[in-house]
């Protein structure tokens, strides 16, 4: 018999992935299952997305097994399962007879379909090939823009890193105490592999660090903001960056269109007992009456750099949407850079892969306003293979593959001209 707890977290992982076939992330089903116990939370939200992201992989070890494809549910059923005992080392005899529990609880389909999953899931776990089935695909609408930009093997190597997945990646405030087992990276981050309970790490509660990607810290140390400096961080919940701007001392103005989200900036600054102006605004309509000597615009994108860290992302988009998005980036570019003093920095970054939400928004920004100059630069850590042509730094998962990746990001340091 499987632990009921257990069960619990299947129940719970079904119902997301079943959130996810209708469009809603797992991030905004974090409240779908707050009635039960917070480690069967935590279980189902793993099983849930590390299901999303092998799925592939579970389709190709389920196909052969079965005469006919399985109705949606139960194909998910089949999957959580596949995965729990080839990629997470589950059990198989706890594993196949809590899936023959869960299938029954699906209605009648479900009833008719507990022998098939049975006997399906009996098989599989014998199944000897996992590690070497290619990993899932990402959809066309976005692997064919990347296979465009960067080619075949590139791909090939994007998708193994999102397979792997990313570790836990803290920023140090200046002078923190080190967290035992976290290691120090190149760029200055600190990685920790494995499992971690992020409010029991040393150093929490006292906020000497923050969660935040290794790639997704570079934009402020790009920007380089010193002591005293008037800077705008634009789009700025839930408030990494802002943290990094207002650990260097600057005075800091963060503005988000979104007021619930800009509550976590708030939450996150208070932890860390750090200072920071919050308006919630439209950035493109947010004229206030001084102007910047830096501003850090952190564009709203695809996010397509952090499936490693979402891999229900390419399940819930399908492209639409992302030239509204590439037309409201340059538009905060043009809004920003007129709030920029005259010979003042400006960093743009996304956390995307496209291109086209990366070096050409900055060609075209060239192209816009003339005088205006890609900065070159010299920041710790970084393969000087990883400067684009026009001067930015992009970054993609398959990076550092033997330290643990990064999620995939595009950013550039801009300089306004002095006669602006
Ligand atoms: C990529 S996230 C920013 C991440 C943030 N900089 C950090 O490091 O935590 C983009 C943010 O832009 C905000 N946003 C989108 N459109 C905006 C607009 N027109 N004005 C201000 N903020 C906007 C979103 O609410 C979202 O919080």
């Amino acid at each position: 018999m499987a632990k009921p707890g257990g069960d619990v977290a299947r129940r719970g992982a079904l119902r997301l992935i079943q959130g996810v076939r209708e469009g809603r992330s797992l991030s905004d089903q974090s409240g779908a299952l707050r009635s039960l116990p917070v480690a069967d939370q935590a279980r189902a939200a793993r099983l849930a997305a590390e299901t999303l992201r092998h799925q592939g992989r579970a389709d190709r070890v389920i196909e052969p097994l079965v005469a006919r494809k399985p109705a949606p549910q139960i194909a998910d059923v089949l999957r959580l399962a596949v995965v729990e005992m080839l990629e997470l080392g589950a059990p198989a005899h706890g594993v196949v007879g809590a899936a023959v529990d869960l299938t029954r609880t699906l209605g009648k389909r479900g009833q008719a379909a507990a022998g098939m999953v049975n006997a399906v899931l009996r098989k599989a776990s014998a199944f000897a090939g996992w590690a070497d089935l290619p990993p899932q695909r990402l959809p066309e609408w976005l692997r064919g823009p990347l296979v465009d930009a960067y080619g075949e093997n590139v791909m090939a190597a994007i998708e193994a890193a999102h397979q792997r997945g990313a570790p836990l990646d803290l920023t140090p405030r200046p002078g923190a105490a080190a967290v035992p087992g976290a290691d120090p990276l190149p760029t200055g981050s600190w990685r920790i592999h494995g499992p971690a309970q992020v409010t029991a790490l040393p150093g929490y509660d006292v906020g000497d660090w923050w969660v935040q990607d290794a790639a997704a810290a570079l934009p402020v140390r790009l920007l380089n903001p010193q002591a005293g400096e008037r800077i705008a961080d634009l789009c700025a919940a839930p408030g990494g960056k802002t943290l990094q701007l207002a650990a260097a001392k600057a005075e800091v103005i963060a503005v988000d269109v979104n007021d619930q989200r800009l509550k976590r900036v708030a939450e996150n600054l208070a932890r860390c007992g750090l200072t920071a102006r919050l308006v919630a605004a439209d950035a493109l309509a947010w004229r206030p009456d001084i102007q910047f000597d830096a501003i850090l615009l952190d564009a709203p994108c695809s996010a397509t750099g952090t499936i490693r860290r979402h891999p229900d992302l390419p399940f819930i988009r399908d492209g639409h949407g992302i030239a509204e998005l590439i037309e409201l980036q340059s538009a905060l570019l043009d809004h920003a850079l007129s709030l920029l003093r005259p010979g003042g920095r400006l960093v743009f970054a996304t956390c995307s892969l496209i291109p086209d939400e990366g070096e050409v928004q900055i060609d075209e920004a060239l192209a816009r306003h003339p005088g205006l100059m890609v900065e070159r630069f010299d920041l710790p850590g970084i393969d000087p293979e990883w400067i684009t042509e026009e001067g930015g730094l992009r970054l993609r998962p398959d990076f550092w593959p033997d330290k643990g990746g990064m999620d995939g990001f595009y950013m550039a340091r801009l300089r306004k001209p002095v006669d602006a």
